[in-house]
């Protein structure tokens, strides 16, 4: 068994959408990134990786990269989970904390835990989504931006 943790952040600039969890969210703004800044993904597939010690979501799809630009963070996930699964381990659940003011992330839960459980090809059982303000402090709090963290357990196949 393996445990692993991620964090992430990105900071809130001018747009109509975001997108969580595989989820898009119409908001009156967007979240500033390399890819399509899906801050959560982004912490999960960090927990993921930190869990077997492969360091960071930043080493395998690095900003600096073409490639990545724009990406969709289902398909960093989906890569992610490949080399999870090349190592011999499955996922045995992920807990996961979205932190913002705003957009409302609760009415979105389903439909996130139903997108990335798709892509991560695990039951939705395993997989938790949460979400918390920061009661109006720090940057979160002054809604600049939006925060993610996940933690993982990985079982032996
Ligand atoms: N962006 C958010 C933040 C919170 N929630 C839900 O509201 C509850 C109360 O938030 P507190 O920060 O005051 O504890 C929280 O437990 C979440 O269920 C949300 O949906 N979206
Ligand atoms: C996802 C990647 C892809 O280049 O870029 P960003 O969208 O900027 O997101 P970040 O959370 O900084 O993670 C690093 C990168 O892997």
């Amino acid at each position: 068994m393996r445990i692993g943790s991620g964090f992430d952040v990105h900071a809130f600039t001018g747009g109509d959408q975001v997108i969580i969890g595989g989820v898009r969210i119409a908001h009156s703004r967007a979240l500033l990134a390399h890819s399509d800044g899906d801050v959560l993904i982004h912490a999960l597939c960090d927990a993921l990786l930190g869990a077997l010690a492969l360091g960071d979501i930043g080493v395998h799809f690095p900003p600096s990269d073409a490639r990545w630009k724009g990406a969709d963070s289902t398909e960093l996930l989906s890569q992610v989970m490949a080399m999870v699964r090349a190592r011999g381990h499955e996922l045995g659940n992920a807990d996961m904390t979205v932190i913002c003011e705003a957009p409302k992330i609760n009415p979105h839960v389903p439909a996130m835990r139903a997108r990335l459980a798709e892509v991560m090809g695990v039951d939705v059982d395993r997989l938790s989504v949460k979400a918390t303000t920061t009661e109006k402090l720090g940057f979160t709090g002054r809604g600049e931006g939006i925060a993610a963290q996940a933690t993982v357990l990985l079982e032996t196949r």
